[in-house]
């Protein structure tokens, strides 16, 4: 069994359902267990700002997939909630992205392992502390704590922490 981490992000539609049915597909599968999730954040766009507020979490998840095939079920899980994405960095339905696995590295066409932009977004690194805050990130020789308190202020006074998945739905 192999521990990975997810990004989940939406800006489209009922965010908070969208982020609940990315969940509730994640535990379906049988090849994923113990998913753990994070609160959900209400975050500022970063890179195209012209566009609707996001809501992002984490989650923790034990898996015997390897990360490519755990990535294509997440792409397929990204389609059956209809995912649009017009542009880079602009908004979208559903967004899952492999932020770690394991202790791996792993540089292949398609699937970069660290997720190479992971450490320079609050609205990745807020999330993923509360469930990995002590994690050392490979390559980068630094905890998920302390990468989030170097994050410019500016950057960490973009998100703001809603509640759990039940309570988002109430905002
Ligand atoms: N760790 C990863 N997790 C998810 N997708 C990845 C990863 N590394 C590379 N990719 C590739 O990224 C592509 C998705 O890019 P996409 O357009 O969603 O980027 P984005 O979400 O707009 O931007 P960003 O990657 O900065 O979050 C996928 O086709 C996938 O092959
Ligand atoms: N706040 C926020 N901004 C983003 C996000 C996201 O999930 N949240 N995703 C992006 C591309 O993946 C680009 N910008």
């Amino acid at each position: 069994m192999k521990e990975a981490y997810i990004a989940l992000g939406s800006n489209i539609g009922d965010k908070a359902a969208h982020l609940r049915a990315a969940i509730a597909r994640l535990r379906a599968l049988p090849s994923v267990h113990d998913v753990k999730t994070s609160s959900i954040y209400e975050t500022v766009p970063v890179g195209y700002l012209e566009q609707d507020l996001f809501y992002n979490m984490v989650v923790a998840i034990q898996t015997t997939d390897e990360a490519s095939v755990l990535l294509g079920r997440l792409q397929e899980i990204e389609q059956l909630e209809g995912r649009e994405r017009l542009f880079k960095n602009g908004p979208r339905t559903l967004d899952l992205d492999i932020l770690l696995y394991e202790e791996e590295r792993i540089d292949l066409e398609g699937l970069t392992v660290p997720h190479p932009r992971m450490q320079e977004r609050a609205f990745v690194l807020a999330p993923l502390r509360e469930l990995a805050a002590t994690f050392v990130i490979p390559g980068l020789g630094q905890s998920v704590e302390q990468l989030y308190q170097q994050l410019p202020e500016t950057e960490r006074n973009g998100v703001r922490r809603l509640g759990g998945l039940l309570e988002a739905e109430e905002q």
